[in-house]
């Protein structure tokens, strides 16, 4: 049996966590593969050392001087070291810092140190190899990401290694030059290493014991998730659940290799197992609601819009050129209407504004923007009826306006669309409708 372990930031903070992590590892051989995240924040309002990092980076790519926030960083570690009782000195790597940062090199040479620290010290406390992942882990020279090369410098590296711990987050280019995944990578990491290895299990350690129906912060106390299969898992990481980065879930399900999602404070916790499918009957109708604040909704209006072929090709190709992705594209017999990010749009707007006029000569075009999208998830819906309008009702009993509803033809999700005010408003509503109170 073999086990990839991932520890998350909030698993590795202080001493006291890196403890924890230790008896998790020692209480069973097969957690023979250690991924773990930088430090991250010990109580709620302290920062993570990811995020001091990127801070004293770019005190020194300003030319200023960083070292008291270097200082503070190297703070951070040397109590860890110090609490574990380690004979191990980090003076070596913190001087290479300096001068790469001195020297300006990146921005994700930067960030990517969090784990390269963490991982030095967690090799040391449990006594494994010490694998850096920029010998393993590799984009190419663009930076993007290069799983089937990767897959194979990882599973020939670790074939004869009994033991190691790799840091996530981040690889190298073939220059040499660290690039790191977007935030929370630490997850795809680990991902990255169960496939190389055709682990039997892939543990994700985080600080909530499995997926939760709602985010915690969100709805109180909501009802955990036993099981789930990576196509929900997916609908709800890339709406926001912040447990798994949404990628993570790609290297894994090319070998089916299933992810525990578990709780290192809670640790006799089953935690939620990730699948490709399962004949177990969910409890609920509905596995998970996430959702995103953010979106604009361009509303096109042409009358007999839907005898114009190739009417929707000319409208998605102003979006194309623009480099703008779209969400959702509810349609009726007159009326399109494409929903995007308003970060990606808004300083485009007035372009592709015109540059739709120019492609479809629409009768009007209308913007509603700050708007929150949420998807209500779960492979329970196929079978039942009245979902949607159980949602619906859901938002108006609690006297919120649905601005957009889309299913798609898999039945696996519901997305609506409303205010971003009643962003978290909504999401109480659903989950109280469709979960049974205890
Ligand atoms: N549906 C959900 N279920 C569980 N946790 C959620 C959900 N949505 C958001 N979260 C948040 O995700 C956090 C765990 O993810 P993250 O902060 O990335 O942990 P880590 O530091 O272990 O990587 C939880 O503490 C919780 O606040
Ligand atoms: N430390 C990185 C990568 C990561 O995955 O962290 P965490 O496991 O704490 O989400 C970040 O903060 O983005």
């Amino acid at each position: 049996m073999v086990k990839v372990v991932k520890f998350g930031g909030s698993s590795l903070a202080s001493a006291e966590q890196f403890k924890k992590v230790g008896n998790i590892i020692r209480a069973e051989e097969s957690r023979r593969y250690v991924v773990p995240s930088a430090p991250g924040k010990r109580f709620s309002e302290d920062t993570k050392v990811t995020d001091m990092l990127y801070k004293c980076y770019a005190e020194a790519e300003e030319g200023k001087n960083f070292d008291k926030s270097l200082k503070a960083i190297k703070e951070r570690y040397n109590e860890i070291i110090k609490g574990l009782g380690l004979k191990l000195s980090l003076e070596e790597q913190f001087e290479t810092i300096k001068k790469q940062f001195a020297a300006k090199a990146g921005k994700d040479y930067a960030a990517s140190r969090g784990e390269y620290l963490n991982g030095i010290i967690m090799a040391n406390y449990l006594g494994y190899e010490f694998i850096d992942a920029a010998t393993v882990i590799c984009f190419d020279k663009n930076g993007e990401f290069e799983s089937e090369k990767t897959n194979q410098v990882m599973s020939e590296r670790l074939a004869n290694t009994e033991n190691a711990v790799i840091p996530g987050f981040y690889g190298a280019m073939p220059n040499g030059q660290v690039k790191t995944f977007s935030r929370g990578g630490s997850d795809v990491t680990g991902s990255i290493v169960a496939r190389a290895l055709k682990a039997d299990v892939y543990e994700n350690w985080t600080d909530v014991s499995g997926f939760l129906v709602a985010d915690p912060r969100i709805v109180e106390n909501p009802k955990p998730i036993a099981i789930i299969t990576y196509k929900e898992l997916r609908e709800l990481s890339y709406m926001g659940a912040s447990v798994l980065h949404e990628s993570a879930i790609f290297p894994v399900r090319k070998e089916g290799i299933p992810i525990n999602i578990r709780n290192t404070n809670a640790p006799e916790d089953k935690g939620t197992m990730i699948v490709e499918t399962t004949c177990s009957i969910p409890e609920c109708i509905i596995t998970g609601i996430a959702g995103k604040k953010g979106f604009v909704a361009i509303n096109i209006d042409k009358d007999m819009m839907n005898s114009e072929i190739g009417f929707g090709r000319k409208v998605l190709q102003v979006f194309e050129d623009n480099g703008i992705s779209f969400e959702h594209m509810p349609s009726g017999i007159d009326t399109m209407t494409v929903i995007v990010h308003q970060d990606e749009f808004v300083e485009k707007e007035q372009k592709v504004l015109a540059e739709l006029h120019r492609a479809v000569n629409p009768d009007s075009i209308e913007l509603e923007s700050n708007l929150a999208l949420i998807a209500v998830v779960g492979r329970g819906m196929k079978n039942s009826v009245g979902n949607a309008a159980n949602v619906i009702s859901a938002l108006s009993n609690a006297k919120i306006n649905v601005k957009m509803i889309d299913q798609g033809s898999s039945e696996l999700n519901i997305i609506v669309g409303v205010r971003n005010r009643y962003f978290e408003a909504a999401i109480r509503a659903i989950y109280d409708v469709f979960i049974p109170q205890k």
